[in-house]
């Protein structure tokens, strides 16, 4: 069987104002795996038309490559099919505040209208009390366009259901994880929602440590300066590729040909740890090239 291509690199993906000029403009050096160009709560109910023709108009300058685009637009009837009919040169388009199957199932009934390609993903943020309960037929939808990622919105949740979030946030991780089961059991990316205190890089390294932790992808930002902390935490580390590197050579070793199991460093390993070893390596490597 040939093993599965490692999947694109979700670790980073900034949130860019585009009713902000000079963000707009700042965000083609980033080094970050995706950019989600804002035109929902970033922007004014002013500023919505101005950023529209400006994030346009960059969309159509940018060179190809760099990292994956994403628009996160307006809910359909509130200037989203407008962004959408504006907007190309887009990898996903991002939909806010999604509930059901039938909202993404309408974006993707609008992107056809406007006449946008078929392999533009359709990613859905999960932010409410009915998304998160509906995440996973969001997550299942089967739609003329892929359902590419489910984004988390903590911001929205906390303000939906007046919980109170105390230091490592428990009392979130049980929506976390039913969004993250959702998304794994669809296949689907999920990435983590946003850490607001920009300037706390200890609190982002614990957090972008406890969202890879609970399997989510990477992390979705709000300023460059958190970049560098997501591509850390969400790519393999020095020792999880040193013990991936021991466990194919392991298996490689003539007295082990044709095991299902082996002893290593006193541990059961398994081929299916082969396999998770191999992933790892060949998202490593993916990272690298
Ligand atoms: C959070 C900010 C308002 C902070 O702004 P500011 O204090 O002005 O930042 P700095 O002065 O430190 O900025 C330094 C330089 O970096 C550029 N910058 C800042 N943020 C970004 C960005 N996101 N993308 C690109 N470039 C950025 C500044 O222009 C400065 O550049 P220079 O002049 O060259 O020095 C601000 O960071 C910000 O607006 N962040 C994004 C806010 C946003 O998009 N919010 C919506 C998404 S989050 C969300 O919706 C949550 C979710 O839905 C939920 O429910 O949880
Ligand atoms: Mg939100």
């Amino acid at each position: 069987m040939m093993p599965a291509a490692p999947p694109r690199p979700l670790r980073s993906a900034l949130f860019v104002p585009a009713a902000k000029p000079r963000a707009l403009e700042k965000s083609a050096g980033l080094a970050v795996d995706a950019l989600i160009f804002d035109l929902e709560d970033s922007a004014a109910r002013e500023e919505k038309e101005g950023a529209r023709e400006r994030l346009a108009a960059q969309l159509a300058a940018l060179p190809d490559g760099g990292p994956f685009r994403v628009a996160r637009v307006n809910a359909l009837g509130e200037g989203g099919a407008e962004d959408i009919a504006a907007l190309s040169g887009l990898g996903a388009v991002l939909l806010p505040k999604v509930e059901s199957a039938a909202m993404l199932a309408a974006l993707d009934e609008g992107l056809t209208g406007a006449g946008a390609p078929e392999a533009l993903e359709l990613w859905a943020m999960v932010e409410t009390p009915r998304g998160i309960l509906a995440a996973q037929e969001i997550a299942a939808a089967r739609l003329s366009r892929p359902v590419g990622a489910l984004v988390v919105g903590p911001n929205d949740i906390v303000l939906s259901t007046g919980i109170r979030l105390s230091p490592g946030r428990p009392e979130l991780v049980p929506w976390l994880m039913q969004v993250v089961l959702a998304a794994k059991a669809a296949g689907v990316a999920v990435l983590d929602g946003v850490y607001n205190d920009f300037r706390d890089a200890e609190g982002l390294a614990r957090e972008c440590a406890q969202a890879r932790a609970l399997g989510f992808a990477g992390k979705t930002l709000i300023h460059p300066n958190q970049i560098g902390a997501a591509n850390a935490a969400f790519a393999p580390s020095a020792g999880e590729i040193a013990a991936a590197e021991r466990i194919v050579a392991a298996f490689a070793l003539p007295a082990h040909a044709g095991r299902g199991v082996i002893s290593l460093d006193g541990r059961m390993v398994e081929r299916l740890h082969l396999e998770e070893a191999r992933a790892l390596l060949a998202f490593r490597d993916r990272l690298e090239n």
